[in-house]
């Protein structure tokens, strides 16, 4: 194992190569990278289609390559339901929050919780924001380097100085027009490289209908599973409704993607990159399904026991070089869909943790720095965090688990405070300061009570499918025992430990209606927000629309204010601050 031949060095020379190209054409052309207008917006002067493959690119990483086949492997396909939570998932980032965050103007999202809030509650928006990326960073890079490091060989922390450092470099260079086509090319070569070890390992298999009668007998092919427990890891429910919230907190506030929807060069096409997200992240969703399933028809049929023993960490690298042994270049090909996948998020990571570190933290303190100062220090915070990438790799070694639940709970226990903040904003005109910071407080103290907890008393009902030898086995006694043993080691938790069980895929959920929850308690208690102090532009414009159906004297009450629709939003964009006395509302009652 693990005989690279010299066409797989050279197409993993040729990826990094042409990030860096892409990296250093973005740096010497254009504007030179001269303005953080350049740098952090690119200009503002983005298409859709290069936008929406970024966009797709941010948050499938090689833990989703790795992990999703590897869960498919050993759960089924249940996880694939989750391609429903995209449908909503997506059209509300679309219409809701898209023309909200657009139509300000804003640099970094974070200047929203300002403009509706205060300062105190936009700096602890982005200080969440930082810690999230910083230790999903960490696991992005790590990732792909321990697989192949488990399966070739191939020096760990060489490989995550180099991604490291290759990623920073370019980032640096080029900005985030340089981020966002680095994206489009390694999104590419990302479906290539799957799509590659498809057609292997359906071949080797000997065809479709053998891969199917395969991953049929042995029972990966998972029914729609409507337990309403939301205890039970995978369900529909808790993948179709609470990856809803998943999907909000990544494609609707987070700075990485919201940074590309503001660089569209009008709202349309802001609106329309997100539209075509939703085709491309359905393939890129099938493509690792399928991948498991393949990998399951094409190992688990045989009696491949001796392999079967690498933790499930490794195992889907294994298999996958397994397969493509002797044939030349896919090997190559394989390793830099991973790489491709982890460089085109840790650079979204790096890019958007210097705009907000500058926008949020720097810029307010010294309003009279020079643009080439803001532009120089921008760059060297794009720098520093790519070297603080790599510290975090090092944390994420210590670190045990799926690398993909864990991705998804740092994005739940994280994400879904942050995402709250922004709900409380746009849809309670009367949520104030005091209960915004009291929710987000309160939303993160539950979140980390509830994942930690279930971290250390690693309650979690995994309640593994029989692994392949046992399918293979006709005795019904094994297979009578193997079913008791799993009821009594999964008997239903009680007290807190049930509290703990919670599935992650509600965390996002159950995280932002804290922060609303608590939010709105302490906003009434501490005198909720007059309606002439509310910043136009920050509130859901068609609030007032869906509130119809509310008794007047109710609407009255909860004092709903829209700004005056959206041509005085346009005439107010970008012009607030100068106006901002005068405040023109309408009541809707
Ligand atoms: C963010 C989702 C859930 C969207 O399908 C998916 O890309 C995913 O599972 N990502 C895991 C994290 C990662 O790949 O880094
Ligand atoms: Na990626």
């Amino acid at each position: 194992m693990g005989h690279f031949a010299v066409a797989d060095y050279v197409i993993f020379a040729v990826l990094l190569a042409a990030s860096m190209g892409i990296g250093l054409y973005h740096a010497l052309s254009g504007g030179r990278q001269r303005t953080t207008q350049e740098f952090l917006m690119a200009d503002r002067s983005m298409r859709c289609l290069p936008v929406s493959l970024s966009l797709i690119a941010s948050f499938q990483s090689a833990v989703a390559i790795i992990g999703v086949p590897a869960e498919i492997y050993t759960h089924g396909t249940q996880y694939w339901f989750i391609g429903c939570a995209y449908i909503l998932g997506l059209l509300i980032p679309a219409h809701v929050f898209i023309p909200v965050l657009y139509r300000l103007r804003l640099s970094s999202t974070y200047q929203y919780l300002e403009m509706r809030f205060s300062k105190a509650v936009r700096i602890c928006g982005t200080l969440t924001f930082i810690f999230q990326t910083v230790i999903y960073m960490g696991l992005c890079v790590y990732t792909p380097a321990f697989a192949l490091n488990a399966v070739t060989g191939f020096e760990l922390w060489g490989a995550v100085l180099a991604t490291g450092l290759v990623c920073t470099l370019y980032t640096t260079m080029g900005g985030l027009k340089a981020v966002i086509w680095t994206d489009v090319f390694q999104t590419v070569v990302m479906f290539a490289g799957q799509l590659a070890v498809i057609v292997v390992g359906v071949q080797q298999t000997g065809g479709v209908s053998e891969v199917w009668r395969k991953v049929r007998e042995g029972n990966r092919i998972s029914a729609l599973d409507l337990n309403p427990d939301p205890t039970e890891r995978h369900t529909f429910w808790t993948l179709g409704v609470g990856g809803i919230f998943l999907m909000l907190s990544l494609y609707g506030v987070n700075q990485a993607q919201v940074q590309r929807y503001l660089s569209a060069r009008t709202e349309k096409e802001a609106v329309r990159s997100c539209y075509m997200v939703f085709p491309s992240l359905q393939l890129a969703l099938a493509l690792s399904c399928v991948m498991g399933l393949v990998m399951f028809a094409r190992y688990c049929g045989e009696d491949h026991s001796d392999k079967l023993g690498t933790s499930s960490k490794d195992m889907v690298v294994y298999f996958v070089m397994d397969m493509l042994q002797g044939l030349p270049g896919l090997p190559g090909l394989f390793i830099a869909c991973l790489f491709s996948a982890a460089l085109s998020t840790i650079s979204s990571a790096f890019n958007s943790l210097a705009t907000v570190t500058m926008e949020d933290l720097i810029k307010p303190h010294f309003p009279t720095m020079t643009e080439a100062r803001a532009t120089l220090l921008s760059k060297v915070l794009a720098m520093s965090y790519g070297l603080l990438c790599l510290a975090m790799a090092y944390l994420t070694h210590l670190m045990g688990d799926s690398v993909l639940q864990v991705a998804l709970k740092i994005f739940g226990m994280v994400g879904g405070p942050i995402l709250g903040l922004f709900c409380l904003g746009m849809f309670f005109p009367w949520a104030n300061s005091t209960g915004a910071l009291a929710g987000l407080g309160a939303g993160l103290a539950l979140a980390f009570w509830v994942g930690i907890g279930s971290i250390v008393t690693r309650s979690s009902s995994t309640r593994p499918l029989p692994p392949c030898r046992a399918v293979l086995l006709s005795d019904n006694m094994t297979t009578a025992i193997h079913a008791a043993l799993l009821n009594v080691t999964l008997s239903r938790p009680s007290g807190l430990k049930r509290f703990y069980s919670l599935s992650y895929m509600w965390y996002s959920a159950f995280n932002c209606f804290t922060v609303i929850l608590i939010g709105l308690i302490i906003s009434f208690l501490t005198g909720p927000m007059k309606e002439e102090d509310v910043t136009p532009g920050t509130v859901y414009p068609l609030l007032g629309k869906l509130l119809c159906f509310l008794p007047e004297h109710l609407k009255k009450k909860l004092c709903c204010v829209t700004p005056l629709g959206h041509t005085v939003s346009k005439t107010v964009n970008g012009l607030h601050k100068k106006i901002s006395p005068q405040r023109r509302y309408i009541k809707h009652v």
